[in-house]
Parts: C-alpha cells; structure tokens; sequence
C-alpha cells in the first residue's frame, strides 16, 4: 500500500434499493399480531399492486410471519422494518430479506450495515442526520416521524441543499399526506400502516385491504 495516497475504501451505498423502493408509490407497514394472518394479509396487499412489505419487528412472530410470506407470496418483496441492532441485522439477512428499515440510524448498526447482505433503510430525521447518513453512502433514507417532524414542507426543503438523497417519509403519513410528498423531487416513495389496518386484519377483511392498497398504489409519483 502506498502510504502517501492510502487506498480508502469507497462507502457502501443504498442505491441498489431502487428498484424495490420505485415498485409502488407506498410501502405499507405491517404489524403482524397473529402468524395465521401473514400470508393472506400480504397476499391481500400485493393483491392490489403494493409489492414491497414492511414487516415490522415489533411483535414476538414477525421474523416468522416475514419467513412465512417470502416463501408462500408470489410477488411479494419482504422487508424487514423496525430494525434497531446489528443481531437484527444478522435475523434479516439469515431469512434472506430484501431490505431492512430502522427509524434511526446509530454508528453500530451502519458498522454492522457494511458488512450485511441485506440492504439498509436508515431513518434520518434532520439535516446533519442526513448528512453523516450520506457520508456513509446511504442515498436513500426513511424519513421519520414524518408527520411530526414538519412534513412535507420540512422534507421538501432539504431538496436544494441535500440533492443527493432522496427520502421515503414514513410516521403518520395518510393518502391526502402521500400525495403531498409525492409531488417532491427528493421523495422515492411514502411509507405507511394505513392500507393494513389492525381492525380489518382482525375481522379478516382481506378485500377490504385489497381496496386501500389499490387507492396506495394509484397514487402519482
Ligand atoms: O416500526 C418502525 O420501525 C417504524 O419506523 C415506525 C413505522 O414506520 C411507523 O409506525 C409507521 O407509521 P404509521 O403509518 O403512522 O403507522
């Protein structure tokens, strides 16, 4: 190695999300209680043309009910969302996620991001968040909470000075919001609960979640 002119190793980057991120306007964000309910509530969303899943990691079966669906749901692009330390970074890439979403960002977790199979979605929530995100190749961020942090006119003002990312905003987003944010030039798509709502998980109502993922889906870009 020279040691005037060090090879430093170029960043990994998030840009070969893409293509999951631009499937659908919306990625819905799922909150599986019951395992039984995991493949027709995700048969129900891709159903209606949302194809990249958010399986949160807030309930006891949800690496199962991602297992689950990533086997038995043609077309279905399971992810794995509420991702908050590198062991669970290690579960996404052992079920073969195809992409993981944490709300935050800390320094472990994007150490253990470089050196995971599974492509990262970290949560950035202010400019310098932003920023140090972008310095470790992370083109792509969650933005979030969303809705309380200012929204559509707090996220579209980072256009001109950050360019180079573009966000998927995510925490309290609605349809009338999604379409919002999905006028800006920084935003790659919205995420969101609302198209699987925990009443008509319950009551089985998989057309009904057919329904809303289709309105989701319609939604311009
Ligand atoms: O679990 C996580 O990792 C999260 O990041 C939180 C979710 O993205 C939001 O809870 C979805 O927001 P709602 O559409 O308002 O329900």
């Amino acid at each position: 190695m020279n040691v005037l002119s060090p090879a430093v190793a170029a960043p990994k980057t998030n840009a070969g999300l893409e293509p999951i991120l631009k499937l659908a306007p919306v990625v819905p964000v799922m909150i599986i209680e019951d395992l039984k309910t995991a493949v027709p509530l995700a048969r129900a969303l891709v159903a209606g043309g949302l194809k990249a899943l958010e399986i949160t990691l807030r309930t006891p079966v949800a690496l199962e009910a991602a297992r689950l669906i990533a086997a038995e749901v043609e077309g279905a692009e399971v992810g794995i969302g509420t991702v908050l330390t590198a062991a669970q970074l290690e579960q996404c890439d052992a079920i073969g996620a195809k992409f993981a979403v944490s709300p935050g960002a800390t320094a472990r977790l994007l150490d253990a991001a470089d050196s995971a199979a599974t492509p990262l979605l970290p949560g950035s929530g202010t400019p310098s968040e932003s920023m140090t995100l972008l310095e470790r190749g992370y083109v792509f961020q969650k933005f979030f909470p969303a809705e309380p942090s200012g929204g559509a006119a707090y996220i579209g003002s980072l256009s001109s000075p950050l360019p180079a990312v573009r966000f998927c905003p995510t925490g309290g987003v609605t349809p009338e919001k999604a379409k919002a944010y999905l006028k800006l030039k920084n935003i790659i798509c919205v995420g969101g609960s609302w198209m699987a709502p925990k009443h008509l998980i319950a009551a089985g109502d998989w057309a009904g979640i057919t329904a809303l993922s289709a309105e989701a889906a319609a939604l311009g870009r």
